[in-house]
């Protein structure tokens, strides 16, 4: 379970992109981010596993405080978060299988790691994700040659080898066009569902947003203003995340969460 408690960041600039988000999820929720250019949404879902430092408040993963930990600490509790990204941070020289097996160096020798050598069973949970995501064969392949649809999913399978007990994944469909978006978000609510693992999103695209999650998050000005299901995403609450208006109905105050916008 991942429980986050007034998050907050504010950048060097003096930009406050998070105000004070406290949230939980668990389970095998698929939750999606979305909100205005700007609301914070990539701040909150790279906070989670610092690639953004928090300026304060707290992130638990199963009761462990990522927050407190030292950058050692905080190299091991990585493994247990996969990260998928827009630009899918590949090694583009290197093979599906190779960038695949990456997300296993957490979990061997820094020697083995050097040497890129790999325990048989993770050479086989390797394949095995492989034809989880729809690449069955194609370990041989370099990156470099691959579309970008085919790109994600081996950044998601990288993600997924990791045994990872969440799964974010920071704008994964921005790069795509709009029938892989589909193919990706499914995948992803496959894996949220057959791997038991939650998954946050950050996503511009409203419909992909509606289409696929089970509950939105949204966010105006680094502000958790709608913590509902996709139904709850009337007109009235879309206005307030992507307007910042008020709420007229009661309907929709029962979306907002504790401490939002009412
Ligand atoms: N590295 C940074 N330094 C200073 N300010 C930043 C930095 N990154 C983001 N910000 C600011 O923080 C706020 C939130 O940005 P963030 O990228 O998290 O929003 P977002 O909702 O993901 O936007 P988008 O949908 O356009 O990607 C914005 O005002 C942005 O200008």
């Amino acid at each position: 379970m991942l429980e986050t408690h007034d998050l907050r960041k504010v950048y060097p600039t003096g930009d406050e992109a998070l105000t004070s988000i406290s949230t939980t999820i668990e389970g095998k929720e698929f939750v999606a981010m979305i909100g205005p250019s700007g609301a914070g949404k990539s701040t909150f879902v790279r906070c989670i596993n610092r690639l953004t430092e928090p300026t304060s408040g707290t992130v638990e993963l199963d009761g462990t405080d990522l927050t407190a930990l030292s950058s050692a600490e905080l190299r091991d509790a990585r493994r247990n978060i996969g990260m998928i990204f827009q630009e899918y941070n590949l090694v583009e020289r290197l093979t599906v299988m190779e960038n695949v097996l990456s997300g296993r160096l957490g979990y061997v020798s820094n020697w083995a790691a050097f040497r890129r050598k790999f325990p048989q069973e993770d050479i086989e949970l390797a394949y095995e994700i492989l034809e989880l995501v729809g690449l069955g064969g194609m370990e041989n392949k370099r990156v470099d040659e691959l579309s970008g649809g085919q790109r994600q999913r081996v950044g998601i399978a990288r993600a997924v080898v990791q045994n990872p007990k969440i799964l974010l994944a920071d704008e994964p469909t921005s790069s795509l066009d709009p029938e892989t978006s589909h193919d990706v978000m499914e995948l992803l609510t496959d894996i949220a569902t057959d791997h038991d693992i939650p998954v946050l999103i950050n996503i511009h695209e409203v419909d992909l947003a509606v289409g696929y999650a089970d509950r939105l998050l949204g966010l105006h000005d680094g502000e958790l203003v709608f913590d509902g299901t996709p139904e709850e995403l009337t007109d009235d609450t879309h206005g307030v995340i992507y307007r910042g208006e008020e709420l007229t109905t009661t309907e929709a105050k029962r979306a907002i969460p504790a401490g939002g916008r009412r």
